[in-house]
């Protein structure tokens, strides 16, 4: 049987960099298949600080299963949407309050912390099939919700998402597999939302 040629498959490098400082990016991991969900998110994390983002602007958030995942990301998406309106509006009182002390500060305080929305979320989970039809009606479900979030809020969700026959697949994925250690899909993931929060906020601009 011939080679696979390994340069056919993967994703061809970028030709822009592409800085994500000063953005806020969301991470909703599932809490099922731990061993694989824990290095997957630190890999998204630590390319995500490669590419400029501080780790102070990636925030967090779990849920028991993949299941939850698309809930998780709609609804949060919007909690930070109402968080930068509201920081948005405090701030513009603060900036018209003229009568205000000399020693009042006249500009809000510098931090590297965002309160804006979020540039893009990823949703991470891992789906090990079992004995029964559970994993193709969650993977389904999951694949489905996690479109309709992005699409419907505008706001990108990388599909963090594994769908594995056995659990050295997923290991392999998340670059701790036993057989051989493998890629860790989440620091492609952690360059997608990048890319694709900078994309995305250039686009709402008009910009092509
Ligand atoms: N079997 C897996 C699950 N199952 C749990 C569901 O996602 C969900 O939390 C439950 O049905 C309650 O709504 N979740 C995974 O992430 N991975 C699995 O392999
Ligand atoms: C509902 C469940 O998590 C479980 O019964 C699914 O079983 P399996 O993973 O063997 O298909």
């Amino acid at each position: 049987m011939a080679a696979i040629d390994p340069t056919v498959k993967g994703l061809k490098p970028s030709t822009e960099q592409y800085n994500g400082a000063g953005e806020r990016f969301l991470i909703v991991h599932a809490r099922w298949n731990d061993q694989v969900i824990t290095p997957l998110v630190q890999g998204a994390v630590d390319t995500m600080i490669k590419m400029g983002v501080s780790r102070d602007n990636i925030v967090i958030e779990t849920v028991p299963g993949s299941y939850e995942l698309p809930m998780a990301c709609s609804r949060l998406i919007a909690a930070s949407q109402i968080q930068a309106s509201a920081t948005a509006s405090d701030l513009m009182g603060a900036s018209t309050l003229l009568d205000a002390p000399a020693s009042a500060p006249t500009s809000a305080p510098s931090s590297s912390v965002s309160k804006g929305p979020f540039a893009a979320a990823i949703a991470v989970g891992v789906l090990i099939k079992g004995s029964t039809q559970h994993f193709e009606y969650i993977s389904d479900a999951v694949t489905h919700g996690l479109m309709r979030v992005q699409l419907d809020t505008g706001v990108p969700v990388v599909y963090g998402v594994l769908n594995c026959n056995t659990d050295e697949q997923a290991l392999q994925r998340a670059g701790v597999g036993k057989e051989t250690k493998g890629h860790n899909h989440g620091e492609d993931w952690g360059a997608a939302a990048v890319e694709l929060g900078v994309k995305t906020k250039r686009w709402a601009t008009g910009a092509i």
